[in-house]
């Protein structure tokens, strides 16, 4: 069955129809099998998040959390160009003090943690580039499924700033210390397969890219709700600590006093006055 969510939602609850997907102007939620795919449709703006971005995201993991038919969410862009090229720079850059950035990351983090300890598994789908907090999109996942040579990379140290969604927090929860602070410092992007090859990246496929994720996902679609429930359960206690999320938080409260900085600022500008030329 394919069904439509938030099209028709009620009282917070999923009101789910036969037929199409429902595209809005930043996201596409649709479901077939049991896997929910949650896409950004913004392919002009390589698919940054927004506001509006930020919450449909947070409403598809409402959805996929409360529905039993819902057992994998797989998160990805539209288009070849990009997976996420993170924040939207032209709409953040109005952010100027640090309070301003503040409410926007945590706002951003908050959901972001919401997926990190989410009860049904989830996979990063990474259709193209994935920049900055497009990484710490991705890293928030269980698992990230890769195209064939698109580019990743933490690129935030080029901009002045360090990650602002609780990317390298969660970063240094999934890979080894030295291959994660290695990343984050040098700020570069690398191919899917170097990804594959440290592990960040755990499968690489060079074509069909959504038939191969679907192929993948089947043997966990075919366990029980309540089985993939309590595996994520158990694989997620270790997050939902007082302690981890002090680290979580810290990350983002470092992120915007430095993000109030003349450096930030000019980074942003400059890339900003060389796509407008
Ligand atoms: C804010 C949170 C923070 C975090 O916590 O991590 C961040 O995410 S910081 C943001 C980090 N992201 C970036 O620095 C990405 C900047 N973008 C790029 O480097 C490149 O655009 C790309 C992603 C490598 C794609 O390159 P390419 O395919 O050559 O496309 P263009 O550069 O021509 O871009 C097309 C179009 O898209 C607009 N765009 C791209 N990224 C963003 C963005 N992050 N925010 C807003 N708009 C973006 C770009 O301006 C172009 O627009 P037009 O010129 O109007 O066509």
């Amino acid at each position: 069955m394919r069904f439509s969510y938030l099209e028709g939602k009620k009282n917070g609850k999923a009101n789910k129809k036969d037929g199409h997907a429902v595209k809005g102007r930043g996201k596409m939620i649709e479901e077939q099998h049991g896997i929910v795919s949650f896409t950004i449709c913004r392919p002009s703006r390589r698919n940054a998040i927004d506001y509006a971005v930020m919450d449909e995201l947070e409403q598809a993991l409402t959805l996929v959390e409360q529905d039993d038919e819902a057992k994998v969410l797989v998160i990805t862009g539209e288009g070849e160009e990009a997976f996420c090229a993170g924040g939207d720079l032209q709409v953040f850059h109005q952010l100027k003090t640090k309070e301003e950035a503040h409410a926007m990351l945590a706002k951003m983090g908050n959901i972001l943690y919401r997926l990190l300890t989410l009860s049904k598994p989830t996979v990063a789908l990474i259709n193209g580039t994935a920049i900055g907090g497009g990484c710490e999109l991705a890293t928030a996942c269980d698992f990230r499924f890769a195209r064939a040579g698109v580019r990743l990379g933490f690129v935030q140290a080029n901009l002045a700033i360090t990650t602002g969604w609780g990317g390298a927090t969660m970063l240094f929860e999934k890979m080894p210390y030295d291959q994660a602070l290695n990343i984050l410092l040098r700020a570069k992007t690398m191919t899917a397969e170097e990804a594959e090859h440290i592990g960040f990246v755990h499968r690489v496929f060079p074509d069909s890219l959504r038939e191969r994720c679907e192929k993948e996902l089947r043997e966990y679609t075919n366990k029980s709700t309540a089985v993939l429930r309590a595996y994520k359960e158990a694989a997620v206690a270790r997050w939902k600590t007082e302690q981890f999320r002090q680290r979580f938080f810290a990350e983002i409260e470092r992120c915007a006093y430095l993000w109030e900085s003349e450096e930030h600022d000019q980074a942003v500008q400059s890339f900003l006055t060389k796509r407008n030329k």
